[in-house]
């Protein structure tokens, strides 16, 4: 679990490192807040992303490509501790006998993303937990970032993006299938 108490007196060390007085008025809750907020954005930690999909529709049989976009995303860079933040699209092929909720998929997104990440190993896991827990025909995750490790520090780049992709099963064995993923995932299947 997040130890708070751990956290609050780390804070009060980077703030008296820094040269500042944690003991002035503005700075006195400031431990306590952050560690807070990091038990908020490390949630994901504490929860296995699997528990998500346990709710299925068995009798509704769709095997065609499922696909959410735009989901937006905030992780913390385990490099940093920066966020990057943007939009994930999560696209799969279900197993007829395996449909989950689209919110549960979403809820996957959100589990990992709140963990200290690497945009690959984040699309990387989201890719492999609904193949795994749904027996997916095939999945494709598409995940566009900007990191603010690389904006406001270091090389400086706002506006960049870093795009991040995990093709699983018939999405990555049939071109067709795959195709079909991109197009959509773009908007250009009209
Ligand atoms: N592959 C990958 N790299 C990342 C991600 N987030 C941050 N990084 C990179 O991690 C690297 C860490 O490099 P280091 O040389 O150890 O750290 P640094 O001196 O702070 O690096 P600079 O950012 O180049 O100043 C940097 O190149 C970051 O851009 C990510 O999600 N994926
Ligand atoms: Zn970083």
């Amino acid at each position: 679990m997040i130890d708070q108490e751990k956290i609050q007196k780390a804070v009060r060390m980077i703030l008296e490192g820094i040269g500042e007085d944690p003991d002035r008025e503005g700075l006195q809750d400031t431990p306590a807040r952050v560690a807070k907020m990091y038990g908020e954005v490390f949630s994901g930690l504490h929860c296995d992303p699997c528990d998500h999909l346990e709710t299925c529709f068995y009798e509704e049989k769709h095997d065609e490509m499922v696909l959410i976009k735009d989901i937006s995303i905030y992780s913390m860079c385990e490099h940093h501790l920066l966020p990057f933040y943007g939009k994930a699209h999560v696209a799969y092929i279900p197993n007829p006998e395996k449909i989950t909720g689209l919110s549960k998929l979403v809820r996957v997104v959100e589990t990992l993303s709140r963990r200290p990440q690497l945009q690959e190993r984040l699309t990387t896991q989201i890719a492999d937990t609904i193949v795994e827990k749904l027996d997916a025909k095939g999945v494709v995750v598409v995940i566009e970032a900007e990191h603010l490790c690389m904006t406001i520090r270091g090389v400086k780049k706002p506006g960049s993006t870093t795009v991040t992709s995990a093709v699983r099963g018939i999405c990555r064995t049939n071109h067709l299938t795959r195709a079909e993923a991109f197009s959509l995932l773009k908007g250009t299947h009209r």
